[in-house]
Order: C-alpha cells, then structure tokens, then sequence
C-alpha cells in the first residue's frame, strides 16, 4: 500500500483535495466558488474537458482564443479555498483569478454589473491562521491591471474597489439569521463598510489575495454583481457569463504579456537549466515555472 505523509497528503501523484498533480491544470486558472460554474466556464472555451470533481474542487482546462487555460471550484468560503490555493501552489499554478458573485453595498452599483477587487476586507477568517490582521489582503497589479483592459475591451460595465470577504452569509453579511436572530455587530458591519466605499460583500478573494502574496503568487477578482443590499434587488446569474468573459480575456492578456516580457526569476531559472546542459547539475537549480 502507498504510504502517505499525513502532513501533506498526496495520493497517487494528486494532492489530495483537488485530485490534481503537476500538469493536470494549465498554471493560470479561474477560480469560482461554485461547482455548477465550471460548465458556464467551458462552454466559453474553444477547447474543454473536464479533469476531476472531488467533494467541491471542480476542474477543467481547455483553450481560450489560443490561451491554455483552467478552472477550480473552491466550495463556498475561506477555509475550503485556502485548500484549493495551497494545493494548487503546489503543482505549479501561479495566476490565480476569483471569478464570483457578489452582494453590492452601494446603491450606484447595478445588478448585472462587474466588481473588480484589488483589495479584500479580511472578515473571511481562514487568513487569519495565515498573517495577523495588519497584513493587507491586496490583489495582484498586473492581474488587476489584466482584467480592467479586458472588461474594457469586451465594454462590460464594471467598478474597481475594494471588497469585503466576510465567513458567513447571513450574519457575516448584515442579513438577519433564523428567526430573525441578530446582533449589534452584524447590523452595524455593512453600513460602516459602506461608508468606508467598500464595494460589496463575497466570501473568498481575501482568502486568494492573501495566500497568494504569501506564496509569491498572483491574484485578482472579478465578480457579478447578483444583488445589491441597499435596493434590496436579487437576479441569480445577473452579469456571470460576462464576468467570466473577462477573467478569460484578462488570462489571453497576462499570457501574451508573460511571452513577451518574462520575468527575472523566469529568465535566471532558464539561464540555470542552459547551464546545466552545458556543465551538468547545479547545486539547488530548479527548472522555470511560470512568471
Ligand atoms: O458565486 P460564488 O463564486 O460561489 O461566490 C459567492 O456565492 C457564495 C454565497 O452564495 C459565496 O461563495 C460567495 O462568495
Ligand atoms: O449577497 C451576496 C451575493 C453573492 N455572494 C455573496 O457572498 N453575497
């Protein structure tokens, strides 16, 4: 029988959760919280098979006009996406986009619309067990940068901000709990927030853009705006297709610049395996992996 080490569990090459291993998933990948997402998300692909479906982690990779591209449902919330991102980092992923839906807390912003986030409030808990609470949960420049020229290419409406990644999404989230049940704490949280022009409430890009800057990896958000809490207006699906148009889009434009423009560690990790042809092992050398 395979002996497995319970500190990191990998089970026939696969991490455990996710049930990847290396060169299962292209390295840059859309992340949505729900499973069901994954099909909307192959259905936009030239190319696309689905790869594994163990407990929530659901996975496909395919192509998008020329781009390789991947998709992993993290489950709803912190601790099952901090999984995702651990395991991922694991098997070479190295650009990580939220593609979600969100619950806007500012009456300008549409049902339909798109947020992208280059902050995250840390209400999500799971970043705690990773970094005190001073540690910024902040996305990726470039990826940020990657999807505000998408959404503008494709003319998908969209607003560029900051969210809050709350735990919960009654409580966590201002909506009242069973029985009407709630609390002080709970009611004040969306309207200081709101004032504070914090653009809506979703439950895992704090979790992404904090693990992510801890593993030297990049991250973004782009969410559909499903609700908006101070109309008090729900259209389940409103604005997904386009939201994960644009992290498509966003991935095509973080590639091309990726071929053009590569990184320090990318261009020192190739010049490390030339010389390796040349002169044999190096002691500590790694082969590239990505920006
Ligand atoms: O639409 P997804 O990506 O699942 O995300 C949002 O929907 C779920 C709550 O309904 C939470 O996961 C929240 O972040
Ligand atoms: O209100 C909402 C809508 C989608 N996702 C959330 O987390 N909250």
């Amino acid at each position: 029988m395979e002996r497995i080490s319970a500190s990191a569990p990998v089970v026939n090459n696969k991490m455990y959760h996710i049930s990847l291993g290396p060169g299962d998933i292209p390295p840059y990948i859309l992340l949505p919280g729900d499973p069901g997402r994954i099909d909307a998300i192959m259905r936009t692909w030239d190319e696309a098979e689905e790869v594994a479906f163990h407990r929530e982690y659901r996975s496909a990779r395919g192509v998008y006009r020329g781009a390789r591209i991947g998709a992993l449902s993290t489950g709803i919330g912190g601790a099952s996406t901090a999984i995702a991102v651990e395991e991922l980092a694991r098997i070479g992923v190295h650009t990580l986009i939220r593609v979600g839906t969100m619950g806007a807390i500012q009456p300008d912003i549409k049902v339909g619309d798109l947020v992208i986030g280059f902050g995250a409030v840390r209400y999500e808990c799971a970043s705690s067990e990773y970094a005190p609470p001073e540690y910024p949960a902040a996305a990726s420049p470039e990826v940020v940068m990657a999807l505000v020229e998408a959404a503008e290419r494709l003319g998908a409406r969209y607003h560029l901000g900051i969210v809050a990644s709350t735990a919960t999404f009654h409580l966590g989230q201002s909506r009242p709990g069973y029985r009407d049940y709630t609390w002080s704490g709970s009611r004040a949280r969306m309207e200081n927030l709101r004032r504070m022009g914090v653009l809506g409430f979703e439950m895992e890009a704090a979790t992404i853009f904090t693990l992510s800057n801890i593993y030297r990896l990049r991250s973004g958000c782009v969410c559909a705006v499903i609700a908006n809490r101070v109309t008090d207006e729900f259209i389940p699906e409103a604005g997904v297709r386009e939201a994960i148009m644009v992290a498509n889009e966003a991935v095509r434009i973080l590639q091309e610049a990726d071929k053009s423009r590569p990184t320090l560690r990318h261009t020192l990790s190739s010049l490390a395996v030339a010389l390796e042809k040349l002169y044999g092992k190096l002691p500590g050398s790694t082969p590239p992996r990505g920006p």
